[in-house]
């Protein structure tokens, strides 16, 4: 199996770049496997105490999930991926039965912040956008999509968010094989790894 790493900070892309990368894959043979669904299970706290959870700190991520699920695949197993909501910030009750496959595509904003995810991935692609740029993004795509409004994503961008991605994220642009440059939409960028991809299945 092939596992490929997408990080980057929050809104630079990595979900449109990949779900523009699959658009013209077989879907039964590349799987996907999102950090945000391995949120840590919080049913102790109430709904205001997890409203002040750092969700940009790496403890706030099952990382030891993960990586046990991302091995199991690896080694042929089928797993159950957490499904995470947004909207009560916790897991729900469901969870996503997910079957190996050829290629294996794992995104989100810590992954290459943990070593033994990090040594999963056989290739790392790091996404860039500046950081305006995101928090554009982020403040749109949030109230949008997350249910959010504008107080809660720019004190949560100020207070954790920018410190975080400073700290945590942007150091690990260091590990990268690739960095994607996504001011704008990269075509280029997204062709290229869909080569390598389609190498791999045939
Ligand atoms: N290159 C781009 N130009 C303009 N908007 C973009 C671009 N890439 C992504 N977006 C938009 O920015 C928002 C965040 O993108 P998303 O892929 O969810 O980022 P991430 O998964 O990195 O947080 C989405 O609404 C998406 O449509
Ligand atoms: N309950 C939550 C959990 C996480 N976040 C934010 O999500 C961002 C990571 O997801 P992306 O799809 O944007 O990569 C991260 O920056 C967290 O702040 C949240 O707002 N609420």
């Amino acid at each position: 199996m092939l596992v490929i790493g997408i990080a980057g900070g929050t809104g630079s892309g990595k979900t449109t770049v990949v779900n523009k990368m699959l658009n013209e894959l077989p879907n039964k043979e590349v799987g996907i496997i999102s950090q945000d669904s391995y949120y840590k299970a919080t049913d102790n706290l109430s709904y205001e105490e997890r409203t002040k959870i750092n969700f940009d700190h790496p403890n706030s991520i099952d990382f030891e999930l993960l990586v046990e699920h991302l091995k199991k695949l690896k080694s042929g197993e089928a797993i159950d991926q957490p499904v995470y909501s947004f909207v009560t910030h916790n897991r729900t009750k469901d969870t996503h039965r997910t079957h190996p496959t050829k290629v294996f595509i794992v995104e989100g904003i810590l992954i290459f912040n943990n070593p033994e995810l990090r040594d999963l991935c056989d290739i790392k692609i790091f996404v860039h956008a500046d950081a305006d740029e995101r928090l554009i993004r982020r403040l749109k795509r949030d109230i949008q999509e997350r249910g959010r409004d504008m107080n809660e994503v720019l004190n949560r961008y100020q207070d954790t968010l920018k410190p975080m991605h400073n700290q945590f994220i942007e150091p690990t642009k260091n590990f990268a094989d690739i960095i994607i440059p996504n001011d704008r939409y990269n075509t280029v960028a997204v062709d290229i790894v869909r080569t390598v991809i389609n190498d791999k299945l045939n």
